[in-house]
């Protein structure tokens, strides 16, 4: 009992089993509550409209929030964390700490910039070994889909058996030696594989195709047009194009029956979401994301050199970010994530700025609430449409039944923010990323700033401080 208690102190700023959060905007799926979430044993018990709740409660049991909001802590299911073997990239502690602070309260690490990339059993548990005790909130993982393994079923099943939540391939080369690219008969083998546990498939759906290279040799590098050239739509239309031969077996009655297809960071609103919305009327089990700096950036306001923007796909033009943010309110996009891709500083070569030399990855987890709550509500967006990308469908996708929804029975993981607060992320800012100066958000002044951050009841994170302790848990699928 005593072990037990002491734990409890180091992993979370409230030392009570049982207590309430009150806030007047408490947001549930189905209403927008004043009132206060009963919280006991790391568990939501109850949602309670009103004052009446108070007879139950001692004062010292009440975290009263007041008017700031307090919603399900986002799920962010496309993160590289780096860890093991990378960790001077990232981290486990300096990404969970990083995600703390910025509201998210579960992550969903990629097998691949770690090394070994998460691609069998021994690797998975590789992972896990290097989270325990490491990490600030919960993190799954998906496992690597590649060439190796995408014909051996055995060793497959043994990935998904050791509680990888799904398998994640490249259609492209994805920039890291042990994670070579797949094509799509083994995503068809994997698909297959998958349907037997109901697990996704998550892709980067890019294929290279021929370029126009007529002015090339030319080319400034230091241009961000020059970089985006090299990676134009045509290429996710290629691949989604050839995804959706594939994506016909997850439709009922198909030989992947209960396996699903999620394509990962759509950077094109154009033919490649036409595509994927011709295939979700045909039946087939598919999904698909895109991450905030598609959505808050443009192609034509990349300065030259600042290779912090350099992701892939690329980030594309103005209208073209108008139309994601249409395909998104129309539930046509159905999720968020941060593809939070960070390296080590060098490689960015930011004093060369040389958009084709430079890695590609954005660093953004800290930041992503209120990127896309700041970008988001001069399209008018809901916080209940916050909830839905960023917890509701995100839950889904992983299957973490009792994550993603305020609601009695599920875990209290809980974010309490102020969206009318604007901050300036300046030298000032305390940013838990392991490298602030490659973070595509550094200098811009944002709205929506975080208090507090619950994680299975306990408080990891309130008024700029974390939990001494890191107690969040690893999550293997059973
Ligand atoms: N390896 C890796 O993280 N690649 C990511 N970076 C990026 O910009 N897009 C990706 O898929
Ligand atoms: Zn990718
Ligand atoms: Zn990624």
């Amino acid at each position: 009992q005593f072990v037990r208690q002491s734990k409890r102190i180091k992993c979370s700023h409230v030392q009570q089993r049982h207590y309430w959060i009150a806030s007047k905007r408490i947001v549930t799926p189905d209403a927008m509550v004043s009132g206060a979430v009963e919280v006991k044993d790391g568990k939501i018990v109850a949602v309670v409209e009103g004052y009446d709740w108070r007879g139950n409660a001692w004062t010292h049991q009440i975290i009263d929030y007041g008017e700031a909001v307090v919603m399900p802590g986002l799920i962010d299911v496309h993160a590289h964390l780096d860890d093991p073997g990378r960790t001077e990239w990232e981290g486990f502690p300096s990404g969970t700490m990083a995600a703390a602070a910025g509201g998210i309260t579960t992550l969903i690490d990629m097998p691949l910039n770690s090394y070994p990339s998460t691609v069998s059993e021994e690797t998975l548990k590789l992972k896990v070994q290097a989270a325990q005790g490491r990490i600030f909130v919960d993190v799954g993982f998906w496992g690597g889909l590649v060439p190796e393994n995408a014909f051996n079923s055995t060793a497959l099943e043994h990935l998904l058996k050791a509680g990888a939540l799904g398998l994640k391939s490249f259609m492209c080369p994805s920039g890291i030696n042990d994670f070579p690219m797949t094509n799509s008969s083994h995503i068809r083998e994997g698909l297959s594989v998958l349907a037997k546990y109901r697990r996704p498939l998550l892709v980067h759906a890019e294929i290279p195709q021929e370029l126009d290279t007529a002015d090339d040799g030319a080319a400034n590098p230091r241009s961000y047009s020059t970089y985006l050239k090299t990676r134009p739509a045509s290429w996710e239309e290629a691949a989604i194009r050839e995804l959706l031969k594939v994506s016909k077996n997850t439709r009922v009655g198909g030989v992947a029956e209960g396996a699903h297809l999620h394509i990962v960071h759509l950077a094109d609103a154009r033919s490649s979401l036409d595509l994927i919305k011709e295939a979700k009327s045909s039946g087939d089990s598919i999904s698909v994301e895109t991450c905030p700096h598609y959505l808050a950036f443009s192609a034509e306001e990349i300065a030259d050199g600042d290779t912090r923007f350099k992701c892939a796909p690329p980030i594309r033009d103005a209208h073209n970010r108008d139309k994601l943010w249409e395909s998104l309110l129309d539930g046509e996009i159905d999720m968020l994530s941060s593809d939070h891709s960070p390296s080590a500083p060098e490689l960015k070569l930011m004093k060369e700025g040389d958009f084709l030399r430079a890695w590609g990855g954005v660093s953004s987890l800290q930041f992503v609430l209120p990127v896309t709550w700041s970008y988001g509500r001069k399209h008018g967006i809901s916080l209940h449409q916050l909830v839905t990308w960023w917890s509701e469908k995100p839950a889904k996708l992983a299957s973490q039944h009792l994550k993603g929804a305020i609601a009695a029975g599920n875990y209290a993981d809980m974010v309490a923010w102020d969206p009318d607060v604007e901050f300036e992320l300046n030298e000032d800012h305390p940013v838990y990323l392991k490298h602030r100066n490659i973070s595509a958000y550094m200098g811009s002044k944002l709205a929506g700033k975080v208090l507090a951050t619950f994680a299975r009841g306990n408080l990891v994170y309130q008024s700029g401080k974390h939990a001494p302790a890191a107690c969040g848990v690893p999550i293997l699928a059973k």
